[in-house]
């Protein structure tokens, strides 16, 4: 499964403290425009591992990314990238760091006109100077590691929504990023596809040495694949432990989010006068 990569074709990495985490939100408070989204959030990465985001609809978690991909920037405290904070960095600094990230948004929407093979091609020849034989060798082990090298030829229109995901994954990681974000990556998938999608990204974030941030409504799939699990509920970390820690949590909130019961902290039913007053009959 795992592409081998010659050390040339490799970018450089900063040889990294083995206990420093690879990304750190410190005491963040965010929002848009005048709207307060999160308040105080702490939250910490180590490298290697693969970390859960969940929440609550609008709770929070695709703001979480956009935060580490500096597409928002905090109102108040830090995020650390590799120990250094992103906040006050020019567009080179941003742009080098960026480099080192890769994001698979919510449906992974590939180039409809470029084939499969020029998909995963185009950051390479966005961002890099290399010849075309090292980024055929490097587009077709990326392909070859999500099981599509054999689908390089064709076009979007000609693959299924699950093989669509797995190429924008590999496009995704044809940079040979440090940190993969993903923003539900399992969105529209049937469930054997899913299982898919899930096992690779587990697979690759070992293989290539990543580090992944999955945000995910699909608890199941998630919670199988991840070393930890934050889940992010009224603009705070409400909870974050490992799989097994969240799922004999004793907080309300958690129990009723991976319990996934219709009432709890978060009310299914929005405040409103009694049923028999609206339906006219007597309690
Ligand atoms: N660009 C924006 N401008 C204004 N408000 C926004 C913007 N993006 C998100 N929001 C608001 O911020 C809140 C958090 O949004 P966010 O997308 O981070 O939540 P989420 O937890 O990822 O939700 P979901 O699970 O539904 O995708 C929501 O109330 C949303 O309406």
């Amino acid at each position: 499964m795992a592409p081998f990569i010659p050390a040339r074709l490799r970018p450089a990495r900063v040889t990294p403290l083995a206990t420093a985490p690879l990304i750190e939100l410190r005491n963040v408070s965010c929002g848009y425009g005048d709207r307060v989204i999160l308040d105080g959030v702490n939250l910490k990465l180590e490298r290697g591992k693969v970390l859960a985001l969940i929440g609550t609809s609008g709770g929070g978690k695709t703001t979480v990314l956009r935060l580490l991909g500096r597409q928002l920037r905090p109102i108040s405290g830090q995020v650390l990238f590799d120990g250094q904070d992103i906040a006050p960095l020019d567009l080179a600094g941003l742009y080098a760091v960026r480099r080192r990230m890769g994001m698979l948004f919510q449906f992974g929407a590939l180039f409809t006109d470029l084939s499969v093979f020029e998909n995963v091609a185009f950051p390479l020849r966005e961002h890099t100077d290399l010849t075309e034989a090292m980024i055929r060798d490097l587009v077709l082990m990326k392909l070859n590691a999500v099981g599509l090298r054999g689908a390089r030829d064709l076009l979007p229109s000609e693959i299924s929504g699950g093989m669509a995901r797995r190429v924008a994954l590999a496009r995704a990681i044809a940079l040979d990023p440090d940190l993969v974000l993903y923003d539900e990556p399992f969105a529209g998938l049937d469930p054997i596809s899913l299982g898919i999608a899930a096992r690779l990204i587990r697979d690759l974030n070992d293989a290539l040495g990543l580090t992944s941030i999955v945000v995910s409504h699909d608890l199941h799939e998630t919670f199988g694949i991840a070393d930890e699990v934050a889940m992010i509920a009224n603009g705070r970390v409400v909870a974050q432990g490992t799989p097994d820690e969240l799922r004999r949590s004793e907080d309300p909130l958690v129990r009723q989010f991976v319990g996934a019961q219709p009432d709890g902290p978060v009310r299914f039913h929005q405040p409103a006068v009694p049923v028999a007053e609206d339906f006219g009959v007597s309690a």
